[in-house]
């Protein structure tokens, strides 16, 4: 199965749009695993166990496990998610960027070494930066588009004088990827919950792509705007929320607790599709 086609299933059968983000922080690990970043492992598998049937997708944020040497355990993760949840695509959070023999290593880290369906990637490098990914046939690679930080200005909305049209620079990548670079339909978009009318002109420029819509929950983003401005029945969004669902309660009762607010948090997506 390609990565659109488990998007499109699990979208369907959890009645979800929601994509919850694995970023596991030990410090904010509930008592017993508080500070233990041998617990990485463990605190994710039951986050897993508890959202699996509300979600559209998970998210693991590689550097969340590389800062403590936890790949071993983001390995067991995404073998524990194979297992336990098959029907949830996982897109692993690594934002690379590289040139062609790097971006190599890279894709192969991605799908071969985490057997992730689709990761995320600076497009800031290029085509050539991009196009070792698409190798792989199915999988799916989301470019950063108009990110949910306010630095994101910085360069994504600059005016490109020379492109016709002169497009902001975001814009610019929304039309690559809806177009000449999409060889194979395998790729999205990444954009900001935070940012609902760039969300708007990124679904203008890229009307089929799906999107995955970082910045509800902790960022402060607008859910009900999200989905108005990004969900059109040919093109699929993906909300990611990871803070406000991980770390719902400190207790005992952390999953339980995270499984609410995957709940509450789906529902109100769903009660703004149109
Ligand atoms: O523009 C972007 C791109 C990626 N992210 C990542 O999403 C999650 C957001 O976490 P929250 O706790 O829900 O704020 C995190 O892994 C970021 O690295 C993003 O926020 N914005």
């Amino acid at each position: 199965m390609t990565f659109l086609d488990m998007l499109r299933d699990a979208t369907t059968r959890n009645d979800s749009m929601l994509c919850v983000g694995l970023d596991p922080e030990p410090s904010r690990f509930p008592e017993g695993m508080r500070g233990d970043p041998h617990r990485i492992y463990d605190f994710c598998a039951a986050i897993v166990d508890a959202t699996a049937d509300l979600v559209c997708a998970f998210k693991p944020q590689i550097a969340y496990f590389a800062a403590h040497g936890a790949e071993d355990q983001l390995e067991r993760l995404m073998q524990h998610m194979r297992c336990n949840a098959p029907h949830v695509p996982v897109i692993l959070d690594a934002k690379r960027g590289d040139i062609g023999s790097t971006a190599q290593q890279y894709a192969r880290e991605a799908f071969e070494r985490y057997g992730a369906d689709a990761v995320t990637l600076s497009p800031f490098m290029g085509w050539d930066s991009v196009q070792p990914y698409l190798e792989y046939h199915g999988k799916g690679a989301f470019l950063l588009c108009r990110t949910s930080n306010p630095g994101g200005d910085d360069l994504q909305a600059q005016r490109l004088a020379s492109v016709p049209g002169q497009p902001l620079v975001y814009e610019h990548i929304a039309a690559l990827a809806q177009g000449p670079w999409n060889k194979n339909g395998q790729l999205g978009l990444v954009v900001g919950a935070t940012y609902p009318h760039e969300i708007e002109r990124v679904r203008a420029l890229a009307p089929t792509l799906p999107l995955l819509i970082p910045g509800v929950g902790a960022q402060g983003g607008d859910a009900v705007a999200t989905v108005r401005a990004g969900l059109r029945a040919q093109g699929p969004i993906i909300v990611n929320s990871s803070r406000a669902i991980l770390y719902a309660a400190q207790g005992a009762d952390f999953a339980q607790a995270a499984r609410q607010a995957a709940q509450h948090t789906r529902d109100t997506l769903n009660a703004a599709r149109a």
